[in-house]
């Protein structure tokens, strides 16, 4: 029966041990499988133990206490690199009822990358990999997405991402950036219009809506839309069909609908704001992006990734990355963006010093160098101690693993999170 699968996919016991395994499985990993023998974690981890022993949601764990199936993206080792796989858990039972085991079935999450890439989404942590694990869920279905997050957290990049996921991939992605869209050109921007329709219409042109049929539309900053527009939009979302400006005949388009916002929705449809109706026709699957400062860990990464596009070869001083990693970002990973392309302007060798990061970060480092005095978290003092054994340790990284009593892959997540490098 597994064989019969497309998706690379496995049986387990509840002792994580493989028992069958299909083509597709052996084709994607690097460990050769030994059926009753091998167990998951050590061929998608390389990893002994299990994966909630390292802080990671263990799918099959959820299928054990809860007896119902679980998705969840975590982060591979495969043929070709790290790889974003969703993993769907599902819990097979015998005729009386009884569990005989779990089918895993993997899903590569193609728009991401946990390494640097610059067409993808790239990142590691835990709050992203969940936002992953949802794009992908919305992607394969035709439902309307509604992006929420802070300004900068990456919701045009998902709304792309959802776009190149979906079966409508191959036809057009159409954004409408909703600030400052006035009435008369929010509908000649989406409905189009004819020759002759008003003073310097010479030829008759599509509009957005028309131009996105088969594809996605994508409005951006759907909060700004005026109250007053809101009714003609949710009459498009309704109908799916629209009127040209000084056009007679309604016309239709079939597009997949995904908005983003940063601002609360449903807080405005409390103050009379945004129209609950046309809230409810947009929300039909609802995805809050994480800010940066809940995803701290990926920063190093993300810092990579900039500094690849940015200059050559340069890189940050262990002081300017710790810098990094601990700003709060109010402009999210656009900031970080930022500050990566302004500090390696400003760097004139090819390590970037502390002193080449903005006044911005300065500031915040004195302001949090101030209350270091007082009291110091844990995490901080984990972080510097881990520098410095980073620069001293004699031994190689497994010893070091050893002599802090944690496993490979543990140190390898702590090093990530405080942006270290094992010499
Ligand atoms: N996961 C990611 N990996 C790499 N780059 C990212 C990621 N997320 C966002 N970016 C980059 O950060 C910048 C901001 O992203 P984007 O424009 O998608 O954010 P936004 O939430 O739509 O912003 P706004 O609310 O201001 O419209 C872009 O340059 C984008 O390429």
């Amino acid at each position: 029966m597994i064989d019969a699968l497309e998706k690379p996919a496995i049986f387990i016991r509840p002792d994580y041990s493989i028992q069958a395994v299909n083509r597709a499985y052996l084709d994607t990993y690097k460990q050769p499988v030994k059926l009753g023998h091998s167990r998951c974690h050590e061929i998608s981890h390389h990893a002994a133990e299990p994966c909630d022993r390292h802080g990671e949601e263990c799918p099959l764990l959820y299928c054990q206490q809860h007896g119902r199936s679980t998705s969840v993206v975590h982060v591979h080792h495969t043929q070709t690199g790290l790889q974003h796989c969703d993993i769907l858990m599902r819990p097979v039972r015998d005729e009386d009822g009884m569990t005989l085991g779990y089918l895993e079935i993997l899903n590569k999450v193609t728009f991401a990358a946990a390494g640097t890439d610059v067409n993808k989404m790239v990142g590691v942590s835990a709050p992203f990999n969940r936002m992953l694990n949802l794009l992908n869920r919305a992607a394969s279905a035709d439902i309307s997405v509604l992006l929420q997050g802070e300004t900068g957290t990456g919701k045009e990049l998902a709304a792309r991402a959802v776009h190149d996921a979906s079966l409508r991939h191959d036809k057009p992605f159409v954004i409408i950036e909703c600030t400052g869209l006035s009435e008369a050109l929010f509908e000649s921007e989406l409905f189009g219009h004819e020759k002759g329709a008003f003073t310097g219409a010479s030829q008759a042109k599509k509009g957005l809506v028309e131009l996105a049929n088969g594809g996605t539309l994508f409005f951006d900053e759907i909060g700004d839309v005026p109250l007053n527009m809101q009714v003609k939009l949710l009459r498009l979302l309704e109908t799916r069909s629209f009127r040209a400006v000084g056009g007679l005949h309604p016309k239709r388009s079939d597009f997949r609908l995904v908005c983003a916002s940063h601002k609360d929705l449903l807080a405005m449809v409390e103050a009379g704001e945004f129209r609950q109706d046309l809230y409810y026709r947009i929300a039909g699957f609802p995805i809050q992006l994480p800010a940066l400062r809940e995803r701290p860990v990926d920063i190093p990464l993300l810092v990579e990734q900039f500094l690849l596009v940015s200059t050559e070869g340069k890189h940050f001083s262990h002081a300017a990355m710790q810098k990094l990693c601990t700003y709060s970002y109010p402009g999210n990973i656009r900031e970080l963006k930022s500050i990566v392309e302004q500090a390696s302007l400003i760097a004139n060798d090819s390590q970037i010093q502390i002193e080449d990061l903005p006044q911005v970060l300065q500031n915040h480092s004195q302001e949090q160098g101030a209350s270091d005095h007082e009291i110091r978290s844990l995490e901080a003092l984990e972080g510097d101690y881990l520098a410095q054994l980073c620069q001293t340790f004699p031994g190689s990284f497994e010893a070091l693993a050893d002599a802090l009593g944690v496993s490979d892959r543990t140190l390898y997540r702590k090093l990530h999170k405080f942006g270290l490098r094992f010499r």
